[in-house]
């Protein structure tokens, strides 16, 4: 099963040179609307997942595996071969930054795990979605965006 947009809303298009891409509304939505499922392959093994990092890092390819808590489980989902999928070239903004527009939940259906953004608030067309990654650390968050 896959969560799909009535028809194509969002566009993914270039930030600034740091960032790179991000994803912008090409409709207005309403808080609490779902938007984007975080598309990929499903790792129930967070060490192979790790190993699959290191590896997209020597092949000098990006990595879009997003990793996540589920009833006291880690698991994650790669997205990295999944390059038609926008849900992951969605953005980080922290919680509570006024460029947090959505939220990632899990989604449960038929036991398998869906990570899906929702409108954390009314979001206008050509507003940017972004998301709490939920890792204190990153590196950007210290700069200035
Ligand atoms: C899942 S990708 C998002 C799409 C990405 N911007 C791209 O063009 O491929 C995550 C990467 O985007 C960049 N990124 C996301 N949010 C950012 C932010 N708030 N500031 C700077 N870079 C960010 C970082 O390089 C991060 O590793």
């Amino acid at each position: 099963m896959e969560f799909r947009a009535k028809k194509r809303i969002k566009l993914s298009k270039t930030v600034n040179d740091v960032i790179g891409e991000g994803v912008f509304a090409t409709k207005p939505f309403k808080k609490g609307d779902f938007l984007l499922e975080y598309k990929g392959d499903l790792i129930t093994r967070v060490k192979h997942a790790r190993q699959l990092e290191k590896e997209y890092e020597k092949e000098g390819q990006g990595s879009f595996i997003y990793f996540f808590k589920y009833r006291d489980k880690s698991c994650c989902t790669d997205a990295t071969n999944d390059i038609f999928h926008e849900g992951r070239m969605i953005n980080d903004a922290e919680n509570g930054d006024a460029k947090q527009y959505c939220v990632m939940k899990i989604v449960e259906v038929n036991q398998t795990l869906h990570l899906c953004t929702f409108a954390d608030r009314d979001i206008a067309i050509g507003e940017e979605l972004r998301y709490d990654y939920g890792v204190p650390t990153l590196p950007w968050r210290k700069a200035t965006q």
